[in-house]
């Protein structure tokens, strides 16, 4: 699956951006604050009808102007196929999503048609930040896999979690009220966590094969990044109770504290350098290899299972040297994934590092892009 074209209207400083017979791979340069993120914003929005930057649509949507709209033209996996997805969110009022011209009910229903990698700076809170964040980088994953019942399973998890804390919050813990969600918890969260360690085994695998051509192609020896190990946390004590058993042996504690203390919704993954923790242990550059070494793992999950996925990668050059660049590039070939990559200078970004995959290079200045 590939983008071959994007349009793009009134999207933060994007007026009217109109991108074709788009390559494999599509290096984007400007200076500061031309418009660069902003198309790969926009290309995030079209896959999941929001912005990687900005909780607010609002603020992404250009001064002065009632809605913004992406519209991308895509061939499908392997064939003559096509498809064409649009998104416009106006200021006030519903996301409109059309598939194919027919007008989607709910956004969800576009997730899956184009699965999108981000790596930007913001990426190092994959290792620095909050479980939440290791929650979604695992989800997006279990989410896009065939078949995983994800979809159906996480909604109504929760749903029984939000009934059983407003329960807690109210300081009832009548047995007829709260046994039924506890079940429906049980029940749900044993499918979460079935899904999730299933990802999760081939997503290790993946990782560490990745990991390790990425570090031997930058030239980097194991020395530099000792023992590095990742697992999977299940978001209650696993080694001693069920999670039937750990809601009912913390209810009280959950009644003191207004809130379910455990389950698939603390889950974690947890980054090991020997015995100390990853994220503060690593340099920069290193968190920034790793986190390359965890999206592409991703992406090559998917990939196994006939998905590609497209990746947007944003001033990878201002955080990685060289080397390390041209690693994370041999491995977008390996994956055979379409990239969009931004950089401040053209030199930046490498005409080298594609190999001799299509390369299409784009100037963008003032909110205006040219092909050069
Ligand atoms: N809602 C908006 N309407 C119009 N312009 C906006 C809006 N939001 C942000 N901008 C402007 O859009 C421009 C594009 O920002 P963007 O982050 O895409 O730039 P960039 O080329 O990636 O810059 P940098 O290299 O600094 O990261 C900026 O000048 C910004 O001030």
């Amino acid at each position: 699956m590939r983008l071959e074209k994007l349009g793009i209207y009134n999207f933060r400083n994007l007026q009217y951006v109109d991108m074709q017979s788009l390559c494999t791979f599509n290096f984007i340069h400007g200076i500061n604050g031309s418009g660069k993120t902003s198309i790969l914003e926009a290309i995030h929005t079209l896959a999941l009808t929001r912005s990687f930057r900005s909780h607010k649509m609002e603020s992404v949507i250009s001064y002065g102007k009632d809605d913004l709209t992406v519209r991308g033209e895509l061939r499908l996996s392997g064939g003559v196929e096509t498809a064409v997805i649009g998104v416009r969110r106006p200021r006030k009022g519903p996301v409109l999503v059309k598939l194919d011209g027919d007008k989607l009910s709910t956004a969800g229903q576009l997730a899956g048609v184009l699965p999108v990698q981000v790596i930007n700076p913001a990426s190092f809170a994959l290792l620095e930040g909050g479980p939440a964040v290791r929650r979604q980088y695992l989800d997006w994953g279990v989410f896009h896999v065939k078949h995983s019942g994800f979809f159906e399973y996480w909604p109504r998890y929760r749903k029984a979690l939000q009934q059983r804390n407003s329960l807690l919050r109210r300081g009832n813990i009548d047995p007829g009220l709260i046994a039924p969600w506890d079940r429906e918890l049980e029940a749900m969260g044993a499918l979460i966590q079935d899904a999730r360690s299933s990802h999760f085994e081939l997503l290790a695998a993946a990782f560490e094969e990745i990991y390790r051509r990425l570090l031997a192609s930058a030239d980097i020896g194991d020395l530099d990044v000792p023992s590095l190990s990742m697992s999977m946390t299940s978001g209650w004590k696993d080694g001693e109770y069920s999670f039937a058993e750990s809601l009912k042996h913390n209810l009280a504690g959950d009644l003191r504290a207004g809130f379910t203390r455990s389950g698939p919704h603390r889950a974690d993954i947890d980054f090991r350098v020997g015995r100390l923790d990853a994220g503060d242990v690593l340099s920069r550059g290193q968190i920034k290899t790793l986190v390359c070494a965890l999206k592409l793992a991703q992406s090559k999950v998917l990939l196994d299972q006939g998905i590609p996925t497209v990746f947007l990668v944003d001033d990878l050059a201002a955080e990685l040297d060289e080397r390390r660049c041209c690693a994370v590039f041999k491995e977008l070939i390996e994956l055979d994934v379409q990239v969009f990559a931004s950089a401040v200078r053209r030199s930046d970004l490498n005409d080298d590092w594609c190999l001799s995959k299509p390369l299409k290079r784009f100037h963008v200045e003032h909110g205006v892009v040219s092909e050069c």
